[in-house]
């Protein structure tokens, strides 16, 4: 490969939305991009990459024999080395908090391959929460050559931890760049059939008029188990109180998500059950549609928050800690947690209250402009063209 070749390395659903942008950025500027799937997520990595249109030039036969995380990133760095000794990339690009991200930043390291590190110094200042990624993003900083800040907030904290000034990028965050593409119309990408008139969630359309759609999404590993059970036994309550309210919650395919929240929706009254759509993971395109027409977002996802803040509709962020503190305070989320009392008094001062929920709604979208694969693509360009 020529030393002009840029490894892009990803293995998660948010990661190949949010890296989707930096590819598509470098491929119309005459540099060289290469995608390599680490295979972290199988299920829903696919759809992402077909809806972006992109193939991945190389996937890692990981074999996982088990969920624990020093076996993931043992086999992750093991097949990245040999992978990147194969390929000879002129730098590797790896994106936010994942093993995929933190072992290919390490593997380039120990062939002394620069790397550039997408979404750079988020903290929640927290070791166990998020876990790993907040040790994951340490690490990566720890290496990287280049350091693409999404806010200056995360520029302020690569700062802190001695980070070299030079080196440290604001760019912005690409997901305002995902979304941006995926809802204008973008001629390389294959828009998805829209899952709205689809089997998963049929009937929808015809409740919106005139109810409140609550889009929901829980699956970190802090919140597995009691704060599982505590979110969704409170999100079942809020159904069966309020006849207006509406749900659309995509379970993760983590298979102790689905199990904690079948069971607490299971036996709902016939008109009750109507009013919950408990799906499978949607396409990028359902997923913005309905954060589009969401009254209200309850969520513990990274990038659902940011998704949420570029739609403007406000957002509970079911965490006891954050590594996005511009979302509370621009105003448009609210760090709540994940115990019954905080959900049910934020969701119904909301109700209760227009002034406080069109505050939400106003609040400005602190992650950028959405064109920070481009200037992403600048910063690459000057440093390796010379
Ligand atoms: C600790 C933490 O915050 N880490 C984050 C983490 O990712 P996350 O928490 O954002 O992960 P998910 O919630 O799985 O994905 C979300 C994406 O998936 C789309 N989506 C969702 C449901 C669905 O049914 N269909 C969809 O299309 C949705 O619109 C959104 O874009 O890793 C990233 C990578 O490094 C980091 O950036 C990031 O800090």
């Amino acid at each position: 490969m020529s030393e002009k070749t840029i490894l892009l390395c990803m293995g998660t659903r948010p990661e190949i939305i949010k890296m989707a942008p930096v590819y598509y950025a470098l491929k119309q500027n005459g540099l060289e991009p290469l995608l390599l799937h680490t295979g972290q997520h199988e299920d829903m990595a696919d759809p992402m990459y077909r809806f972006f249109n992109i193939l991945p030039d190389f996937s890692l036969p990981l074999e996982r024999r088990s969920d624990a995380l020093h076996h993931l990133s043992a086999m992750l760095l093991e097949k990245l080395g040999a992978a990147f000794e194969s390929i000879k990339p002129g730098a590797v690009l790896v994106h936010g908090d994942t093993a995929s991200a933190a072992m290919a930043a390490l593997a380039a390291f120990y062939q002394r391959i620069p790397v550039g590190h997408v979404e750079a110094g988020l903290r929640s200042h927290n070791r166990y929460n998020p876990f790993p990624e907040e040790k994951n993003r340490e690490l990566i900083a720890r290496l990287a050559d280049w350091h693409f800040a999404p806010t200056q907030n995360a520029r302020q904290n690569l700062l802190r931890e001695n980070i070299d000034d030079s080196r440290i990028h604001l760019v912005g965050n690409t997901i305002v760049d995902a979304v941006r593409l995926a809802t204008s119309e973008y001629p390389e990408m294959v828009a998805d059939p829209d899952e709205m008139s689809g089997l998963q969630l049929r009937g929808l359309r015809d409740m919106l008029p005139g109810s409140r759609l609550l889009f929901i999404t829980a699956h970190r590993r802090e919140n597995l188990g009691r704060p599982l059970l505590s979110i969704s036994s409170t999100v079942r309550k809020i159904l069966i109180a309020d006849e207006k309210v509406v749900i659309v919650w995509p379970v993760h395919s983590n298979p102790k998500v689905r199990a904690t929240v079948d069971e607490v929706f299971a036996d709902l009254p016939e008109e009750v059950a109507a009013r919950i759509f408990l799906t499978r993971p949607l396409s990028y395109s359902t997923t913005l549609n309905l954060l589009k027409r969401a009254w209200l977002v309850l969520t513990d996802s990274g990038g659902i928050q940011e998704e949420a803040a570029c739609l403007h509709v406000p957002v509970l962020i079911l965490r006891e800690a954050t590594e996005r503190p511009e979302l509370v305070s621009s105003g448009g989320g609210r760090l709540i947690g994940t115990s019954s009392a905080a959900i049910l008094n934020a969701v119904g001062e909301l109700r209760d209250n227009p002034a406080a929920y069109q505050a939400m709604c106003d609040a400005i979208n602190p992650f950028g402009d959405g064109y920070a694969a481009d200037r992403i693509k600048d910063i690459l360009t000057r440093s390796m063209h010379g």
